[in-house]
């Protein structure tokens, strides 16, 4: 990256990190006759939720035709939806995983259909293309498209993640929109268009491969083979296993987790995808484990257990199906997939679970826009951003469809953010800009390296509203690590130079 990328204000729009909305949105409340008179004056209650289909006007002028694709792991769903895609004179693919949208981008341009790549941290964009991949955080919701993917929609009910999902389900205005995920979501997403005049088809599927739950754990390492992938969800144990494997000298690994630099992450996925490469097995966290396609013969989980950022908690079904689904996919050179753990008293956990369907889902995540917070902070003159959010939330009115998303990480961004003198929609852009700085491993205020780079890079943008890079790093410091405290601390250094692009 050049050390003189800058942020401008006009660099982000229309994404969710824009206000895009804004004069919609009140147009919208101004004619549903959500208000309550007093006085003679007209009082609008901008914590009412209840509606959010009427905050995407775009999409509301069409009658879209979505496409429910359904089934378990390595069914063909997304494949389905992306021929679609491909036919289609413009769209977009919204996938969760950054590796997903940057595979969905290379597929596309292979056949001869010019594919942007946009996620939260990287644009590759490409002469003449009217199609895009993104991570579901950067779709955008004014431009009309031909056909849309939403892919993973059962997503939509993660509880930090969800409300994109939510948002692109809603506000993008596609002819032609595709969803693909698991069957657990049908109900809600029903629910949810019920209101919209789509017109909605649900199509199921079934494996296309078997996939098959071993009797016995892996006996030793010295049993690890080639296209094997071992799971685990900490970066310590990630090198830790990886340096086991390797110390047998018959195998080397690639690694894949969230917080490397996405480059580097897509780099290893290849690696272990070539077979001329030396690379043959793959140690991972669940940063693969959503519809990606590696040429992994066996799962093998480490571990059942993962932090979510507050706890550690078991994973769930759709968890590890997700993850083992990776096994043995359709077409890869793995026919059959395999999934079993190291520890045997998991195996019946990984049993039960491919042998059960996902709970079905109940809600939907949903945020407010800054559109809403800003006509909400009229009210509360002098009053900051963190304040403002914290009783949004607490007053915000919804249906039993959605849930609202939980903002305790943009809180404590919000609070830093407040003694800066910034207008409140940039505050707005930088809690975004911030929390989506790590894909399926949050931005977390605790780490002290990531919330000075903030704290720093928000100073010098209220200062000059322009930020160069070599203004909140000291070129020439930075060096190869040697442990892992200096390998999560290049990681964290790395993660701030997304808030400058
Ligand atoms: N009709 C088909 N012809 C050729 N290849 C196919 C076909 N359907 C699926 N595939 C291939 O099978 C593999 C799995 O398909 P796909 O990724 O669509 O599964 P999925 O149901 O979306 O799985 P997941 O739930 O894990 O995302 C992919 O490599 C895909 O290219
Ligand atoms: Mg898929």
């Amino acid at each position: 990256m050049a050390s003189f990328l800058l942020l401008r204000r006009s660099t982000v729009s229309h994404t969710l990190f824009s206000n895009a909305n804004f004069a919609a949105s009140i147009c919208i409340y101004n004619t549903s006759r959500q208000f309550s008179s007093s006085t003679g004056t007209m009082k609008i209650d901008f914590t009412d939720l209840t509606r959010p289909h009427t905050w995407y006007p775009a999409a509301r002028r069409k009658k879209r035709n979505v496409f429910l694709h359904v089934g378990p792991t390595n069914s063909g769903k997304t494949y389905s939806a992306l021929k679609r895609l491909e036919q289609s004179s413009s769209g977009v693919y919204c996938g969760p995983l950054r590796l997903l949208a940057w595979e969905v981008a290379k597929r596309l341009n292979k056949a001869n259909v010019p594919c942007d790549l946009i996620t939260g941290q990287e644009k590759e964009i490409v002469d003449g293309a009217r199609h895009k991949a993104v991570t579901v955080e950067m779709a955008d919701v004014s431009h009309n498209y031909d056909c849309a993917v939403i892919d993973e929609i059962q997503m939509i009910g993660c509880r930090s993640r969800g409300f994109s999902f939510t948002r692109a389900l809603l506000g993008i205005p596609a002819d032609e929109l595709h969803l693909c995920g698991d069957a657990a979501a049908v109900p809600l997403i029903q629910e949810i268009l019920s209101v919209t005049g789509d017109s909605i088809e649900v199509q199921y599927y079934d494996r296309l491969s078997p996939l098959v739950p071993s009797k016995i754990p892996l006996r030793s390492f010295s049993d690890i083979r080639t296209g094997d992938c071992i799971v685990t969800f900490s970066r310590r144990n990630i090198y830790k296993l990886k340096k086991r494997i390797e110390d047998d000298g018959r195998h080397l690994c690639s690694v894949v987790y969230g917080s490397l630099p996405p480059e580097t992450r897509t780099r290893q996925a290849t690696m272990f995808n070539d077979e001329s490469s030396e690379f043959d097995v793959l140690v991972a966290s669940d940063a693969i484990g959503m519809g990606l396609n590696l040429n992994i013969s066996r799962i093998i989980f480490s571990e059942m257990e993962k932090f979510d950022g507050l706890e550690m908690r078991p994973l769930s079904v759709p968890e590890i199906k997700q993850i083992a689904g990776r096994a043995g996919r359709y077409g890869s050179k793995f026919p059959v997939g395999e999934v079993t753990c190291l520890d045997k008293k998991d195996l019946p956990l990984i049993y039960s679970s491919l042998n059960c369907p996902s709970p079905i889902l109940e809600s939907a995540g949903l945020f407010p826009t800054f559109d809403l917070l800003y006509m909400y902070s009229r009210s509360h003159v002098n009053v900051g951003l963190c304040q403002i959010l914290e009783e949004f939330v607490e007053n915000a009115k919804l249906s039993e469809n959605y849930f609202i998303t939980n903002c305790e990480e943009m809180l404590k961004v919000a609070a830093v953010l407040d003694e800066l003198p910034i207008s409140l929609h940039d505050k707005y852009l930088f809690c975004l800009r911030f929390l989506c700085c790590g894909h399926m491993c949050p931005a977390d205020m605790n780490d002290e390296i990531l919330s000075q780079g903030l704290t720093q890079f928000a100073h010098q943008y209220a200062k000059n509203r322009i930020v160069r890079l070599k203004e909140i790093f000291t070129p020439g410091t930075l060096k190869v690590p040697k442990t892992q405290a200096e390998l999560k601390e290049l990681e964290s250094i790395h993660k701030v130079s997304f808030l400058v692009i």
